[in-house]
């Protein structure tokens, strides 16, 4: 599948401006809620906003045309013995909340101990991306990102920290900006053994 960066996906019919063409039922959709919202869908400057919705959102959950376990795949046993943590640290991302589809902004920390190999560290990132950009909530992100590298590398540990912020909780309902949920899943070594969770906390910048 292709569509790792929004881009045409099998099937996708394109336009004469060479972007995704937009099949009238989800820009009906998407006009049903402007009007819903308060607003005319037919002045100028709301003209071309359902075809441009549809697209971001296309964009925003491009994961569901990813496998990111194909991220995994290659691998590199020449690393000189090293046989010590690997951290990719303060990932940013972006993902949308399954309840409200408001924006999940954050930072993951995901890190695992080789058992004999090493995966192009671009690669954690692209994981991450590929469970973000679906409709989530963080602890089945946090889950799918850690399992996901449990299963295909198998090494020895596996921790994955994420904190981000909830547009569901600061732009409407409760209203609370400044605060950030924080979710973890330890594997392997980080869960059984103490010493290694310390280690690995400490390395992400998080009390052990
Ligand atoms: N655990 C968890 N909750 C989330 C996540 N994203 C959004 N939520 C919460 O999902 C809940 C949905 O609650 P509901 O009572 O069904 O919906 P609601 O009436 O819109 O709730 P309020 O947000 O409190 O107004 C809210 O408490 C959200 O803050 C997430 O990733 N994890
Ligand atoms: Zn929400």
């Amino acid at each position: 599948m292709s569509c790792a960066h929004g881009d045409p996906e099998d099937g996708d019919l394109i336009g004469q401006d060479g972007k995704i063409a937009v099949p009238d039922h989800v820009a009906d959709a998407i006009r049903t809620l402007i009007a819903w919202a308060g607003d005319d869908p037919t002045r100028e400057g709301l003209i071309d906003t359902p075809k441009r919705v549809a697209r971001a959102w296309r964009e925003y959950c491009a994961g569901y045309g990813d496998d990111p376990a194909v991220h995994l795949s290659r691998v590199f046993e020449e690393v000189g013995g090293y046989d010590e943590i690997v951290l990719l640290k303060d990932i940013p991302f972006q993902s949308h909340c399954e309840h409200h589809m408001a924006p999940i902004t954050g930072r993951a920390h995901i890190a695992y101990l080789p058992r004999n190999h090493v995966v192009g560290i671009s690669k954690l990132a692209r994981v991450l991306h590929g469970f973000a950009r679906r409709l989530q909530v963080q602890e089945r992100l946090t889950a799918e990102v850690a399992d996901c590298i449990w299963e295909n590398l198998k090494p020895l540990g596996v921790a994955v920290v994420i904190e981000a912020t909830h547009g569901c909780m600061t732009s409407r309902g409760v209203r609370t900006p400044g605060v950030s949920m924080v979710t973890s899943r330890m594997m392997g070594v980080f869960r059984d053994d103490d010493r290694s969770r310390k280690e690995v906390l400490s390395l992400m910048g998080m009390a052990g």
